[in-house]
């Protein structure tokens, strides 16, 4: 690592790195989605090839989870065939003071919900800019559509006092599809005073799938800084 690295990528690095080493021989790992986590699988592939780790069995968040871990040679299972997860490491967008989360950056909160709640721990693996006082100051809340319901779905969010945007693709014409085969709808809100209120209202709505408010569910944040051009990671 070198002084004229990215600032943010080494922070991503180092985090990454730090959760791989939380996991233990012998764990069903839940591997989080983007460019944070992915440093955690490709550290966790390390760590299998070296023989320093053995026995570990990944579920995938995303169809880009899934990929990497193949690429560095995490085996994987499905929710099927186990009974438990011992330790998800996910990313975020946003993290509160209380360890609340904004995700869903790359369209995946859904999927990391579903494996994130089910993990006997939660690790959330962030740079420090991801750090906010409260939850919306900095990004807008993902929500997860099914496409027949866009427009429906939308007025519900704006009457409750949301700014719904349709996710456009990027190098796609036309709305970002997410794994399942929906639309995500970015919302800005002016407030978020009561992200477990605001999280359960937007699930309420005929054709939401899931949002990426996620409450009370954290067991350890892994934040990533750098001080003097050195990488380090603290803990919350
Ligand atoms: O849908 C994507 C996820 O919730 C990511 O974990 C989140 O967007 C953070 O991604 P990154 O580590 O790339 O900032």
């Amino acid at each position: 690592m070198t002084a004229t690295a990215d600032p943010v990528k080494l922070m991503k690095q180092e985090v990454g790195k730090a959760a791989a080493n939380l996991v233990k021989s012998g764990s069903i790992v839940g591997l989080g989605t983007g460019s944070t986590t992915a440093f955690t699988i490709q550290f966790l592939g390390d760590r299998i090839k070296s023989g320093e780790l053995k026995d570990i069995v990944g579920i995938p968040t995303s169809f880009q989870s899934e990929v990497l871990a193949k690429q560095y040679g995490v085996p994987l299972t499905t929710l099927d065939a186990i009974d438990h997860i011992d330790i998800a490491i996910d990313g975020a967008d946003e993290v509160d003071p209380s360890k609340n989360l904004i995700k869903g950056g790359g369209a995946a909160h859904t999927r990391e919900k579903v494996v994130d709640y089910l993990a006997n721990q939660f690790i959330v693996v962030v740079d420090s800019g991801k750090l906010v006082s409260r939850l919306g100051e900095t990004f807008a809340v993902p929500v997860e559509i099914i496409p027949m319901a866009i427009t429906p779905a939308m007025q519900a969010i704006t009457k409750l006092g949301g700014k719904p945007e349709i996710r456009m693709g990027v190098k796609k014409a036309g709305p970002v599809i997410t794994d399942q085969g929906n639309m995500v709808v970015d919302v800005r809100f002016d407030n978020i005073s009561d992200p477990d209120n605001l999280e359960k209202t937007l699930n309420n709505i005929p054709g939401v799938l899931e949002n990426g408010i996620f409450v009370n569910c954290v067991d350890k944040v892994l934040i990533g800084e750098v001080k003097d051009n050195k990488p380090l990671v603290r803990e919350m």
